[in-house]
């Protein structure tokens, strides 16, 4: 079956874009890891699936699902690029949408620069939350890693995420770390690590070893996790520009129980047609 499918990006985190609301198709895992590839498929972080909803009050739902096939529950670069799709695909004329995810609802309002803003929901941060064995909440944890106790903070904002800081994110071992992190055995569900730099209160900088992907250049969720376990930790305060490898998001954050703000933008880059 010939589905056409439509590639965008949130500053470099890429996506393949498939609409099954107006066509057909099914994509099994094998599917999502062959399309994934940068040689042997279209090559994306993540595929981003947009359906009806099931709940009347929203517009959409769309689901995520990681290079490796595993499907996750929140993508802030992803949610930002949906919002674009469903608006140049004619799916709504709305410029405030609301759309079911697997970590729960989230509102996206379009700007008339192209620029998407986004609540992406309250961060938590008890360790059951990611989940993460661990006695209690706390600012900070300590992980046993490559033979060294690590300081994180664990933050969940649907989807699971451990904050380390670094001096710098040049030197950081992003490579080295972050797969040992993402695997480590106190988060049953995996994670993704970030390594913040801090630059001042309101600005940083930060890498991220996406869980089911590896390094991306730009992490939404994970800036998100960052200013939140940030500010918590008093090194932080809101509104935060976040600059990553692929560029700057601006996060906003009222405290503990409200919801995170993310503004950043999202590009088309082609449209196609695979065979499903
Ligand atoms: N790798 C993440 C999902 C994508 C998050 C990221 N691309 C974003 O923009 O938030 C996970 O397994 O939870």
């Amino acid at each position: 079956m010939l589905v056409h499918f439509t590639k965008m990006h949130g500053l470099g985190n890429d996506f393949m874009v498939i609409d099954l609301i107006s066509q057909r198709g099914r994509l099994r895992d094998a599917d999502i890891r062959r399309l994934s590839h940068r040689n042997f498929g279209i090559g994306f972080d993540q595929l981003l699936v947009v359906e009806p909803p099931r709940d009347p009050d929203m517009d959409f739902r769309y689901r995520i699902y990681n290079a490796d096939g595993s499907e996750v529950e929140n993508c802030g670069n992803g949610a930002r690029c949906f919002a674009r799709f469903v608006l140049n695909q004619r799916l709504t004329t709305k410029r405030e949408i609301r759309v079911e995810t697997a970590g729960g609802p989230l509102t996206l309002v379009v700007a008339d620069d192209g620029r998407v803003r986004v609540d992406m929901g309250a961060p938590r941060f008890a360790p059951a939350a990611l989940p993460f064995e661990a006695e209690t909440d706390l600012p900070v944890h300590a992980l046993e890693v490559g033979g060294e106790s690590l300081e994180i903070g664990v933050v969940s904002m649907g989807n699971p995420h451990a904050v380390l800081l670094v001096d710098s994110v040049d030197e950081a071992p992003v490579r080295e770390v972050g797969p040992l992190i993402e695997a480590h055995p106190r988060f049953p569900r995996r994670v993704n690590a970030g390594f913040l730099e801090v630059v001042s209160p309101h600005e940083a900088r930060l890498r991220v070893f996406e869980r089911g992907v590896g390094e991306t250049l730009a992490c939404g969720t994970g800036a998100c996790a960052a200013v939140a376990s940030g500010i918590r930790r008093g090194l932080l305060a809101s509104p935060v520009d976040v600059t990553l490898p692929g560029g700057t998001l601006s996060i906003e954050w009222g405290g503990e129980g409200h919801p995170v703000f993310m503004t950043g933008p999202a590009e088309t880059v082609f449209e196609g047609r695979i065979i499903l």
